[in-house]
């Protein structure tokens, strides 16, 4: 679904992605994890052509993203920072981006889901947070594409809020998509994701499953897992 080979990428001299390369199968849900500032909405961004590599290639969903921008219909994106215009109200959101896409949208399921009825007629700059990243799991989740990416997909959710999103993409994976996330929350990593992809000073460190990663580290939990494989000394003694 997803094929990336000798990817690199620097802003000035901070070189973020040096040469990652990373496939990622069709059908699953891979969590793309790393510190702060480690690359991983950049490697996103350059997956949807929103950042342009310095060099290397990359496939999403059998095509080449440099040669033609179609393969972007194919993906639903939640960005971790969504700068829709503040006097725009939620119901002119969704139908402008339904608009936009063109294609049969799930969104009054997706409303009732997360219960927004009551703002439907409100402007996005007066909602809360949490609110807001609920509109935008909307937009994200409202059609129908084979790959879905989500940059930290639960900020600010309440618990309810949180269940729902977490029903949402196992049945979106149960549809057989492809879905990428990235996460601090161990316990939701830990709780939907298949594969984890660990990512530190631009390049793969880790790619495996939760299995594979606590019996590498002796992590119990993927949280003290994820700890000690960023402490190197502690892998290896492991
Ligand atoms: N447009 C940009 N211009 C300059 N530097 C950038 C730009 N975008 C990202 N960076 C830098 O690239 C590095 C990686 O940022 P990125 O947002 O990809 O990290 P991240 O792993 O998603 O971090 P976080 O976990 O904090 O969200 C950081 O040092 C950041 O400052």
């Amino acid at each position: 679904m997803i094929q990336i080979n000798e990817l690199h990428k620097k802003f000035g001299k901070n070189e973020v992605l040096g040469g990652v390369d990373l496939e990622i199968p069709q059908g699953g849900i891979s969590a793309v994890l790393g510190p702060n500032g480690s690359g991983k909405t950049t490697l996103i961004k350059c997956i949807l052509g929103m950042v342009i590599p310095n060099s290397g290639s990359i496939e999403a969903c059998g095509q080449p993203t440099k040669k033609d921008w179609k393969y972007r219909q194919q993906i639903n994106y939640l960005p971790q920072i969504a700068n829709f215009p503040s006097n725009l109200k939620v119901a002119e959101l969704i139908s402008m981006i339904q608009d936009l896409r063109q294609k049969p949208s799930d969104a009054d399921r997706l409303i009732a889901l997360f219960e927004l009825k009551p703002f439907l007629d409100k402007k996005l700059g007066a909602l809360s947070g949490g609110t807001k990243q609920k509109v935008n799991i909307v937009l994200a989740f409202m059609f129908d594409s084979p790959l879905l990416m989500l940059d930290e997909p639960t900020t600010g959710l309440d618990p309810a809020a949180l269940i729902q999103l977490k029903k949402l993409i196992r049945s979106e994976k149960e549809k057989g998509k492809t879905i990428l996330i990235t996460s601090h929350i161990m316990s939701f990593v830990e709780e939907v994701a298949d594969e984890i992809v660990y990512l530190l000073e631009g390049n793969i460190h880790f790619k495996g499953s939760l299995e594979d990663l606590k019996s590498i580290t002796l992590g119990t939990s993927l949280e003290e897992a994820i700890t000690r494989l960023t402490t190197k000394e502690q892998l290896h003694d492991a």
